[in-house]
């Protein structure tokens, strides 16, 4: 089951400079939510706020009506093994010398207590997921030989392992080619429909922001400048301010995904 997350007033402050600025969102039980905007806007601190990696300056965030940085260090632990966080591929070290199912396992562990060996209905859930993903043949294959779509599946596997109710992921298909782009959102957006997970998911790519995703929200310069259906959003004069440029949706495609040849930019 999805958890419902809400986020009031948020600001968050960082080197004198406010980054996130009074940012009020309401996310549903498995909805799928993309998040854009223009480098710099603010979108991986409103994950890292919504995942309980940073501290607001003022305001709040609901986890299922739980207030995340009001909680003591022992129940937002506990709150936060339901939360998959999957960082962008910048911030985590492909070169650790573990193969792809220790990097998948490293989420069951979560579900225990700190040392205590893992038992063997963990390292069934870990089978399961590298077979429900397709990967289960890179098992032993160390994790920094495997190629970046590779990765990223190993990555969602330990972050579903843990059995979340909220995946949020930051960037998935940065460096990825046209093919896995697509391949990690169309596998997440399965994920999200059959689990019922809530899914947040920040993208660059137009073109791997499903057209059946519930909301896409945009921010511009650490503000809110628009949330809605991806429709909506990517046609706003508000994208326009954010990038610097206006599209025109044209025919939707056939395989789910918005594309940019989709697009006609208005001259
Ligand atoms: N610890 C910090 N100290 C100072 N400035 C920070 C800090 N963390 C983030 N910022 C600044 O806040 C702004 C938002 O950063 P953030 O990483 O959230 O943007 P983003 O939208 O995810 O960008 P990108 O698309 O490039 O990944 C940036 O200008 C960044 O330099």
């Amino acid at each position: 089951m999805g958890a419902e997350l809400k986020i009031s007033n948020l600001s968050i402050r960082a080197s004198g400079r406010e980054i996130l600025k009074d940012i009020n969102l309401s996310i549903c039980p498995g909805e799928y939510v993309n998040i854009i905007g223009a480098n710099g806007a603010g979108k991986t601190t409103l994950l890292k706020a919504a995942a309980g990696l940073k501290r607001p300056a003022s305001g709040k965030i609901s986890f299922d009506g739980q207030d995340i940085y009001g909680l003591g260090w022992w129940k937002k632990t506990n709150l936060q093994k339901r939360i998959g966080y999957i960082p962008q591929s910048a911030e985590y070290n492909s070169e650790l010398p573990f193969t792809a199912g220790e990097v998948a396992a490293m989420g069951r562990v979560s579900a225990r207590r700190l040392f205590e060996r893992l038992k063997s209905e963990d390292q069934a859930c870990v089978d399961e997921w590298l077979g429900k993903l397709h990967i289960k043949e890179l098992k032993n294959q160390p994790f920094s030989s495997l190629s970046g779509g590779e990765k990223q599946k190993v990555l969602i596997a330990r972050a579903l392992t843990q059995n979340p109710s909220l995946l949020i992921l930051d960037e998935p298909s940065a460096n990825l080619d046209f093919y896995w782009k697509k391949e990690i959102s169309r596998l997440v957006k399965d994920l999200q429909k059959a689990l019922g997970i809530t899914v947040v998911m920040v993208s660059h790519e137009i073109s791997a922001i499903p057209q059946d995703s519930d909301k896409t929200i945009l921010l511009r310069e650490g503000a809110l400048a628009g949330q809605g259906s991806s429709e909506k959003v990517l046609a706003s004069e508000e994208f326009e301010k954010a990038y610097g440029r206006r599209l025109r949706l044209s025919d939707s495609q056939a395989d789910g995904f918005f594309e940019f040849p989709g697009f006609k930019a208005e001259d």
